[in-house]
């Protein structure tokens, strides 16, 4: 049994104690026999919420009518879910307290996918009703019966099936990728934020070129924001391997590329990114597209500031069929540290000084020569020092 589990025994164990059955359940139980990285330990029990409650010094209600608390053991955060039955489910929005009795078998049965329907009790034992290791095993995602129910009770499921392709590197089954085919259209029911959450998980999996196949081939792509025609485009960017990006946003970016959107901003607002996202990505389309013209300068590299030139560089080499390589970085980040300033504040002459030297009126005329005089310095053309500034302004007449 993995470190991640044996740190959870505390909590089945004391659920066990009370008389109640506990179980590690989904996402951790599949990595551990994947052997991948475990992420999140849940657990399932058959204990209400209410109950699992009073066992718990801390606990923090997420969900309570869903019959779902998070524990919080030894500082880590375990998601507790009440054995849930299939009408419970169904009908998702409030069940009463006494649709959480049922079995394990009954709440694994109501579950996406049979890698994903695998119990593991506290003595390590694998509780497998679904057949989920023998599909691990022939790497096939593939839905807990009849995949147009799985389907129907949550929409999502359609693209958390194409994001374990990607992650896994495994494949649909048959039937598995005919009822996506059929069903996309409940996909518009899901919100972006879910979707969103989603596809940045597709992106990222080493399996994203298939898996972004996928998206383009079964009409998942009809109902993503901003996708609309894009099918084609979709296609090409299959063959760019952007998973070898190691952030979200470059992985945006070289998306955005391919599938040349013009309105960039409000494409990434279709998809509800934050921000502060869409400001990182659309200053890195900005610098792609200069990359693309012409090769890095130091006035280019100070502009976009070394996360983004990095990023972009990043973007540039895998749309050239090449990775990043070290050297590279390096000179980018010695051509950075070499630049005398960093950013307008670092200036050795302010406003103040202009006004002081020229006894003029302060105006617009102020920004305009600070910025000239950041350009020369930037440019090693002038020492970023009040006299060297101070003689160039006056030889150039400038002032
Ligand atoms: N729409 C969903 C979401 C989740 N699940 C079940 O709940 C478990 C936990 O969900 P989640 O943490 O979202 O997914 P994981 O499979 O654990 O994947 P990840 O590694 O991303 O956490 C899944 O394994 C699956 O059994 C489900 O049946 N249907
Ligand atoms: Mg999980």
């Amino acid at each position: 049994m993995n470190k991640e589990f044996q740190d959870a025994l505390p909590v089945i164990r004391r659920l066990k104690e009370h008389g109640f059955e506990a179980y590690f359940v989904g996402g951790s139980v599949r990595d551990q026999l994947l052997k991948k990285e475990i992420k999140d330990v849940d657990i399932a029990s058959s204990a209400a919420p209410e109950q699992v409650k009073a066992l718990f010094e801390k606990t923090i209600d997420i969900g309570s009518l869903h019959g779902t608390m998070i524990v919080i053991v030894g500082g880590i955060h375990y998601e507790i879910t009440t054995f849930r039955t299939e009408s419970a489910y169904e009908d998702n929005r409030r069940p009463s307290g006494v649709t959480f009795v049922s079995s394990l078998k009954e709440d694994l049965k109501r579950r996406d996918f049979t890698v994903n329907a695998m119990a593991m009790d506290d003595e390590g034992r694998i509780i497998d009703y679904f057949q989920g290791k023998e599909h691990a095993e022939a790497k096939l995602i593939t839905t807990v019966g009849s995949p147009h129910e799985r389907f129907s009770e949550d929409a999502l499921r359609m693209m958390r099936a194409v994001r374990f392709v990607s992650q896994l590197g495994f494949s649909l089954s048959g039937d598995t990728y005919e009822a996506i085919c059929e069903k996309t259209h409940l996909l518009e029911k899901i919100s972006v934020e879910r979707k969103t959450a989603e596809f940045e998980k597709i992106m990222a999996g080493d399996g994203s070129g298939r898996a972004l196949k996928l998206v383009a081939e079964t009409g998942i792509i009809d109902y993503l924001p901003g996708l609309d025609g894009k099918k084609q485009h979709l296609l090409k960017a299959c063959a760019l391997e952007i998973n070898g990006l190691s952030s979200t946003e470059e992985r945006w970016t070289a998306l955005l590329d391919v599938l040349e959107i013009n309105s960039i901003e409000a494409f990434l607002k279709s998809w509800k990114l934050s921000n502060r996202q869409i400001e990182m990505i659309a200053k890195n389309s900005l610098y792609l597209q200069k990359r693309k013209k012409s090769e890095w300068t130091r006035l280019s590299v100070y502009e976009a500031g070394l996360h983004c030139t990095l990023e972009v560089e990043a973007v540039y080499c895998l749309i050239k069929g090449k990775a990043l390589s070290c050297e590279r970085t390096a000179e980018l980040k010695a051509l950075y540290q070499s630049l005398p300033i960093h950013s307008k504040n670092e200036l050795a002459i302010g406003g103040a000084d202009l006004m002081k030297i020229s006894s003029q009126k302060p105006g617009p005329w102020m920004g305009e020569l600070l910025k000239k005089i950041e350009l020369a310095v930037v440019n090693d053309e002038v020492e970023n020092s009040k006299e060297a500034i101070k003689e160039m302004l006056a030889s150039c007449n400038l002032i």
